[in-house]
């Protein structure tokens, strides 16, 4: 097990039944507060990312993708995008709906994001039923960009995520 591996088994805590009955809730906070754990998890992540070429930018998803994807980028020198849940954005945007292991969901992204062509990685969390990633891959296509991967900290087994990405490397550093 990787050292990023390891503080993420110590220390994303499980919260059984949250916020419903029959989830597991895998909560970083504890991560998060661990100055040292963190910075490991986002080197090892970056680390990864930058061993697949060159990037043009990392994507984040609100809220929790936010925090990674923004550290990550900083760490590989490429600009962040924020990917936001429905009607956050003030420009114009392109929407895209998807079902997620405890609900459902809509997300943006400003249209002018990315360039046509742009080589981007899709920073999360937590892959669950992939349904999340999947929607934003689908709004990088939408715009004419290219997905080369998505990254996250943590993989949830049993939920069909990796699954439903196929087709890019879908990059993991621990799975519960
Ligand atoms: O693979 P999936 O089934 O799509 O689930 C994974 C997503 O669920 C969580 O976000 P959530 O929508 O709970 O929002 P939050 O980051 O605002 O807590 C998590 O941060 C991922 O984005
Ligand atoms: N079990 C889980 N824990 C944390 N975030 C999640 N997103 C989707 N499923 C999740």
């Amino acid at each position: 097990m990787s050292g990023a591996a390891r503080h993420i088994e110590r220390l994303v805590r499980p919260v059984p039944d949250w916020p419903q009955a029959g989830v597991v809730f895998r909560d970083i906070s504890p991560l998060l507060g661990d100055a040292t754990a963190w910075a490991e998890v986002v080197d090892e992540l970056s680390e990864q990312i930058g061993d697949l070429g060159r990037i043009d930018a990392v994507l984040g998803v609100e809220a929790r993708g936010f925090l990674l994807g923004v550290a990550v980028a900083r760490t590989l020198g490429v600009g962040f995008i924020p990917v936001r849940k429905a009607g956050k954005l003030p420009a114009d945007v392109v929407s895209s709906s998807y079902d997620l292991e405890y609900g459902s969901a809509t997300i943006e992204m400003h249209a002018d994001a990315l360039e046509p062509g742009a080589r981007v990685v899709v920073v999360d969390d937590v892959l669950a039923t992939g349904g999340t990633l999947q929607a934003t891959i689908d709004l990088v296509n939408r715009v004419g960009a290219e997905v080369l991967a998505t990254a996250v900290m943590i993989e949830i087994d049993g939920l069909g995520g990796r699954d439903l990405l196929t087709g890019r490397p879908c990059l993991a550093l621990h799975t519960f």
